[in-house]
């Protein structure tokens, strides 16, 4: 079998993208997160308070897996746990039948605020997954045998839906080639690495590492990529109080790329003005990893491709311009 679902932006910036998810008898709103590994949900186990404006699970006791708990926290901070139900989901027509559904006791304000989102569906590997006292299959992983190909293709968009398509590479969403290099996976997530970076048209060699992470909504790169990424905006500054590099809104951004498997992959100047803050200047997509180490290759990246992530014997991943 082979699905897609439609990932609807959840504001006017792209702040995160969702993707209406049945789980049990109830229809979601989840952010599918190639950066985690877990699929959580806002469910009737939480105060009322705290369900608000979400549409949530409504647990049924005969399904829940007894003395299974989970408890994730996210690299901003935020967080989530709860127990563990073995219920239907369903992905755009492909179902999982018994899949690990892990419903929310608490959820950290972040998650509670946003109302558009009703939790995670986790698409890195399950070795991330942190269902205690067994760790649980990621949906992909729960569904991949049925694929008609092991894979599924992330197609973000700027300020437009987009689409997740599972088990088949949809031509419609891309032109050109198909890039392929190896992923590495052995931290437990979707790892390439770059040999370069342009700013302009501008190169510089250097080893770029990063994860593609659907889930977070900028591109985190190494501080002095940073630096002389914005040396190159007029009137840009590091603003402490908004938390990153802003710029005057008229500002003209050059592009920015990373060189992966010899291609050039392409971040239009246009996508990284990310959005207007409240001090009258706008935010840059490009902003820095504080030194964790690697890159995170958020949507500001993903949104001009579409992404093959191929779980074959050896895990690929392919890129596509959109
Ligand atoms: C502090 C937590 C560290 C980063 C680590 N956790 C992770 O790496 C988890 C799985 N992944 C994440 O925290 C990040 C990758 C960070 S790499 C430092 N991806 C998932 C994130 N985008 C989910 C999210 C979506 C919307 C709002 C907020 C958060 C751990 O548990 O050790």
């Amino acid at each position: 079998t082979n699905g897609s679902a439609p990932a609807v932006p959840s504001d006017q910036y792209d702040s995160l993208y969702l993707s209406p998810v049945t789980v049990g008898s109830s229809t979601l709103h989840l952010d599918f997160d190639t950066g985690s590994s877990d699929l959580w949900v806002f469910s009737s186990l939480q105060a009322q308070s705290s369900l608000v404006g979400h549409d949530y699970y409504m647990v049924d006791p005969a399904k829940e897996k007894q003395g299974y708990t989970w408890k994730i926290s996210y690299g901003d901070g935020s967080g989530a746990s709860g127990k563990v139900y073995a219920d239907k989901v369903v992905v755009g027509g492909v179902t999982a039948t018994a899949q690990a559904v892990e419903a929310a006791t608490a959820v950290s304000a972040q998650f509670t605020q946003d109302v558009d989102t009703d939790g995670l569906l986790g698409l890195a590997m399950s070795t991330l997954n942190t269902v205690k006292p067994q760790q649980q299959k990621t949906f992909f992983d729960t569904v991949l045998k049925q694929l008609a190909q092991p894979l599924f293709a992330v197609d973000l968009k700027y300020h437009a839906a987009g689409s997740y398509d599972f088990g088949f590479i949809d031509k419609s969403k891309y032109t050109g080639a198909i890039n392929y290099v190896n992923a590495d996976t052995s931290k437990g997530w979707w790892g390439v690495s770059a040999t370069a970076y342009s700013i302009g048209n501008a190169s510089t060699s250097a080893t770029v590492s990063g994860i593609l992470d659907t889930g977070t909504t900028l591109l985190y790169v190494d501080t002095p990529i940073v630096k002389a990424y914005y040396a190159k905006v007029k009137g840009s500054k590091m603003d402490n109080t908004q938390g990153g590099y802003v710029f005057p809104c008229s500002a003209t951004l050059p592009d920015f790329s990373l060189t992966i498997g010899g291609v050039k992959q392409i971040v239009p100047g246009k996508h990284i003005n990310y959005s207007p803050t409240s001090a009258g200047n706008c935010f840059g997509g490009i902003q820095t990893n504080d030194g964790i180490g690697f890159s995170i290759l958020g949507d500001i990246f993903l949104k001009s491709k579409y992404v093959i992530h191929e779980m074959g014997s050896t895990p690929r991943i392919g890129f596509a311009q959109q």
